[in-house]
């Protein structure tokens, strides 16, 4: 049977190399790109995320000129951020903009394809590892060609665990954060790891190096395409509060299985965030 979404798929994965050699092109320069700043003094961006962005947009349009975009630079500039049952492309042009700056190599163009509000596929391009992550919704996940399988660890004192600090400096979000932290690191689990980037989090969860990523503070767009990719590797996706994931409620919890996430959920102080669909 004929795939209706996989010439949108093969344009994203295309779209995505392109963009990495645009980030690559820029690594070594981005110190001296101008950095600019969003919600917060340490919520950065710069020119070449607007760039990658608009590349994508502007060719997806061309191809697809009927569907919809939710974009991180476009959001930010402005556009709206309601997720339809439209055919809507989720695009984080670089996903670890500081990392980027920093030029510390866990880089990826993260972009998310949903139909009536389902993930069908995924792509997530590590550009400074070269590393292409994929994923059609019910035909698996991939890295460069190569499937995905997740971690078989069922106890989470063997595990090791993704999060990150986030960008809201506030000091009662800091005090919830490292609460959860002390809770998790005290389980106890082997380890505790973040590359600084949610996508690729999520492929580190596909790909069995990690067995868990939680963080409060993501948007759809960090999370939307490795959502399918840990899903298609056989993982599980729940709201850091062991409900149901809401890809618009700006928190994530991804595990190898049900055991670990739900361990991981009584330890987390599920804290909550403005939407990424609230009105503005
Ligand atoms: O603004 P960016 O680079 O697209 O993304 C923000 C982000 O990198 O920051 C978080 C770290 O707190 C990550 O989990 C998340 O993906
Ligand atoms: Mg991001
Ligand atoms: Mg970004």
């Amino acid at each position: 049977m004929t795939d209706i979404w996989q010439s949108a798929m093969d344009h994203a994965v295309a779209l995505a190399r392109k963009a990495g050699q645009v980030v690559r092109d820029a690594v070594g320069d981005a110190q001296k790109e101008a950095v600019m700043v969003k919600s917060s003094s340490i919520d950065l961006v710069t020119q070449t995320d607007q760039k990658v962005e608009k590349l994508i947009i502007q060719s997806v349009k061309e191809k697809f000129p009927t569907h919809c975009f939710i974009g991180e630079e476009s959001v930010a500039a402005g556009e709206v951020c309601v997720l339809t049952d439209s055919p809507t492309w989720i695009i984080d042009p670089i996903d670890g903009t500081t990392n980027f700056v920093h030029t510390f190599p866990f880089v990826a163009i993260s972009i998310g394809f949903s139909v009536n509000k389902q993930v069908e596929f995924g792509v997530v391009y590590s550009c400074l590892q070269d590393q292409m992550y994929t994923a059609r919704r019910g035909k698996g996940a991939f890295c460069n060609g190569r499937p995905l399988r997740v971690s078989h660890e069922k106890d989470i004192r063997q595990a090791i665990i993704a999060t990150e600090f986030g960008s809201n400096r506030d000091p009662g979000v800091v005090d919830k954060v490292f609460s959860s932290l002390k809770r998790v690191v005290s389980i106890p689990v082997h380890g505790v790891r973040g590359a600084g980037s949610a996508a690729i989090n999520m492929c580190l969860v596909a790909s069995g190096c990690v067995e868990a990523y939680y963080e409060i503070g993501i948007h759809v767009w960090d999370i939307a395409a490795g959502s399918l990719i840990v899903s298609e590797a056989g993982g599980v996706l729940m709201d850091v509060d062991g409900g149901l994931l809401d890809l618009m409620s700006r928190r994530v919890l991804a595990a190898n299985n049900q055991s670990v996430a739900e361990h991981l959920a009584k330890e987390i102080d599920a804290f909550r965030v403005r939407r990424d669909d609230a009105a503005s």
